[in-house]
């Protein structure tokens, strides 16, 4: 599903992010990246999405070349892609129903889809009762409920988070966690950036750590890690 073979970036400015990193994620799997900061994680991820291009190696995303993708499937990838961040970057003037249409409208889905996409994945995240509100009225965990559920609207080949839960109190957290493991556990490839240790432990998935650019481990189990 995702192999990263060989993958370097160096950014203009001389910072090394990612240095030799081959790694390879199956589908279906729930990966956490961790390491502190300046490590490469956001990187890593932005390389998924073809935000960033390697220097050398390269980066394949379900049969896709990602590194070397031509500027007209840039789209198409990030189409198959859902993304989701620390700070939601909801639409202010948008519903919570309208930002979670907007991810398939601007993929011309048909109406009816789209209503009946929109109504499925808000009762998936709990969601129905505020369908109407807009995102400013709404708890820092509804928000980034909202912003899972236009994640997922589309049915991504790979879900990413970056941080998902880095502006959320530990309970909060936990429901969102709990968010992603049912989304995990109905198929989707999940790849999860974090520095939250107890979140970490908690998941007990596996764990890739970054630090300075290189895998320092790989395929330990969150529950493994003891406190640095
Ligand atoms: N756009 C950029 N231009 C120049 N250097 C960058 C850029 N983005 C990241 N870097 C540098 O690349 C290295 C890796 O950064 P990256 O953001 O991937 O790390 P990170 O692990 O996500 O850190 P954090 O946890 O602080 O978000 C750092 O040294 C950073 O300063």
């Amino acid at each position: 599903m995702i192999d990263f073979n060989h993958v370097n970036k160096v950014y203009d400015n001389g910072s090394l992010a990612l240095d030799d990193v081959t790694i390879h994620i199956e589908k279906g799997e729930f990966v956490l990246i961790c390491g502190p900061s300046g490590a490469g994680k956001s990187t890593f991820i932005k390389l998924l999405s073809h935000e960033v291009v390697p220097d050398s190696g390269t980066v394949i995303v379900n049969d896709m070349e990602v590194s070397h993708l031509k500027k007209r499937k840039i789209p198409y990838l990030r189409r198959r892609l859902g993304i989701v961040f620390q700070d939601f970057r909801l639409l202010p003037n948008k519903t919570v129903s309208e930002n979670i249409a907007f991810a398939l409208e601007v993929i011309e889905e048909k109406p009816k889809v789209i209503k009946e996409r929109v109504a499925a994945v808000l009762e998936m995240v709990g969601l129905s009762h505020k369908a109407n509100d807009l995102p400013q009225d709404l708890s820092g965990g509804e928000q980034q409920r909202v912003a899972i559920a236009r994640a997922i609207v589309n049915k991504p080949l790979v879900l990413i988070a970056d941080e998902p839960t880095g502006n959320l109190d530990p309970n909060t957290s936990k429901g969102i966690v709990e968010l992603f493991k049912t989304i995990n556990n109905s198929g989707t490839t999940i790849v999860m950036v974090t520095h939250d240790m107890e979140m970490v432990k908690y998941l007990n998935k596996r764990v890739i750590a970054l630090e300075d650019g290189r895998v320092t481990s790989d395929r330990m189990r969150g529950a493994e890690f003891n406190e640095a």
